[in-house]
């Protein structure tokens, strides 16, 4: 098994939703956002890749245009939290890169800050419990 992984930042700012009052995510500030993609694949390419890191770069353009510099919570419809914006990312993967790919999505993972993160796996990387 192989596996690649493409990393990109953006700042943005953002409040949480249904949090008290006091809390302080719920007044409006800013991160400096880190986006981790991650790819998986049991057979390469012709050329030795799960896939190529530039076949990512869309993704990459696509947070530079709609999340860059921008207020998450004019852009997510969801309380724009490190979970629900990983979502938010695999899900657009998922729709606009994944189809011509040869490698499939691990998860993505999304830090506000260098001491968290909070990672979103689709469906077919969860384990079944029950
Ligand atoms: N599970 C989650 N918890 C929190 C999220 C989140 O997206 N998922 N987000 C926040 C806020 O956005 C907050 O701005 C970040 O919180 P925190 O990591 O506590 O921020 P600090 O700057 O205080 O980080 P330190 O590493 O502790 O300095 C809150 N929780
Ligand atoms: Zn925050």
């Amino acid at each position: 098994m192989y596996r690649i992984a493409k990393t990109f930042t953006f700042e943005a700012a953002h409040h949480l939703r249904d949090l008290p009052e006091e809390h302080k995510c719920a007044r409006i500030h800013g991160h400096s956002y880190r986006v981790e993609i991650t790819l998986e694949s049991e057979r390469l390419t012709a050329t030795g890749f799960v896939d190529d890191f530039a076949e990512l770069k869309p993704l990459g353009d696509y947070i530079g245009t709609s999340l860059d510099h921008r207020d998450l919570n004019q852009v997510l419809d969801d309380n724009p939290t490190s979970e629900l914006l990983a979502r938010h990312l695999a899900d657009w993967f998922e729709r606009h890169l994944a189809p011509d790919l040869n490698g499939r999505l691990i998860g993505v993972r999304v830090s506000e800050t260098v001491n968290s993160w909070a990672e979103y796996l689709p469906a077919s990387r969860r384990e079944v419990t029950s």
